[in-house]
């Protein structure tokens, strides 16, 4: 397949911004079909030292390829002098943080649907050895039938990746802080090792603000949020639903091995059989329901 350039693509409106990317709504000249493009700068990408980040997040999305619909797709790579271009799936409908706040929560028929699509995605990263390390709501999209898409994979691990043997990059690697504050697990506060766990902590912190439309660890600074986090200091509002809250509080455990779900012989057959999916046809989820 010839090498695409940018020349290939018409930019559009910016849909998505990161500390070291740009995503632009872009179309293809040849085809007409629209791709979201994510670019980065080089300079400033080797400037910070996230020259591993960047290479490991396409590393990721060549795991993932296409074989789990959950996951934005990686359909091409190229560069410029100055720029690398990630040419990636196009989600219509926007982020789930936008929806949330749009309809300020959602209902327990939505909040139990896309729980289950979310399961499922993350059942595919654990088999796959694969920990998104900063899931949160900028981070699941909808794409054009309402189903979730999963993107920004540049603080993913990859396990059992060999770890580099001396002491300084051990080090360095360890201090590098990944994810974002609201959603962060105690574990990466903690500088231990992050596993699947740690995903399934930041799934009972979405759960919980689909629920109400905020996050369970809030506050005015990062420091004041990491001591609640730390703390387990959160609390659910007045006439919560009980099973539900039964879930998250599952999931919201400082210890990761004892999240529902950690040890599964078979991920993750017992958040599956949580009586808040009691209902759920688990080998087809049917429609997406309607936020109205
Ligand atoms: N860090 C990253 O990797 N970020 C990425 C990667 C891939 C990617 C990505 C981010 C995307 C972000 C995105 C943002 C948007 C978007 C932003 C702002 C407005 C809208 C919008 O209004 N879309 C029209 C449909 N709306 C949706 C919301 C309800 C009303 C109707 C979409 C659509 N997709 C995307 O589509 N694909």
């Amino acid at each position: 397949v010839r090498k695409r350039t940018p020349a290939d693509f018409v930019f559009g409106k910016v849909i998505g911004e990161g500390s070291f990317s740009t995503v632009y709504l872009a179309k293809d000249v040849h085809t007409n079909k629209e791709f979201a493009i994510k670019v980065l700068e080089k300079r400033h990408i080797i400037r910070e030292k996230k020259t591993e980040y960047v290479n490991r997040e396409k590393k990721v999305l060549q795991i993932l390829g296409s074989s789990c619909k959950y996951f934005v797709h990686l359909y091409y790579t190229f560069q410029d002098t100055d720029r690398l271009y990630f040419v990636l799936t196009y989600a219509k409908n926007g982020e789930l943080l936008q929806q949330i706040n749009k309809d300020t929560s959602f209902n327990l028929e939505c909040t139990k649907y896309y729980s289950a699509e979310l399961v499922l995605a993350l059942e595919y990263l654990n088999l796959k050895g694969i920990v998104h390390r900063d899931l949160k709501p900028e981070n699941v999209l909808f794409d054009e039938n309402w189903h979730i898409l999963i993107t920004d994979f540049g603080s993913a691990k990859i396990l059992g990746e060999d770890k580099s043997s001396d002491e300084e990059n051990q080090k360095r690697r360890k201090y590098s802080f990944v994810g974002t504050a609201q959603y962060v697990s105690p574990e990466i506060l903690n500088d231990a090792e992050s596993t699947c766990a740690s995903d399934l902590w930041a799934l009972g912190c979405i759960i919980y603000q689909m629920l109400t439309g905020q996050m369970p660890f809030r506050g005015a600074s990062e420091y004041l949020i990491f001591q609640k986090i730390l703390k387990l200091d959160y609390d659910f509002p007045q006439g919560f639903h009980k099973v539900a809250k039964d879930l998250i509080e599952k999931f919201l455990v400082i210890t990761p091995s004892n999240r529902l779900g950690a040890t599964d012989e078979t991920p993750y057959k017992s958040i599956r059989e949580h009586e808040f999916f009691k209902d759920v046809n688990w080998d087809d989820l049917g429609p997406p329901p309607k936020f109205f």
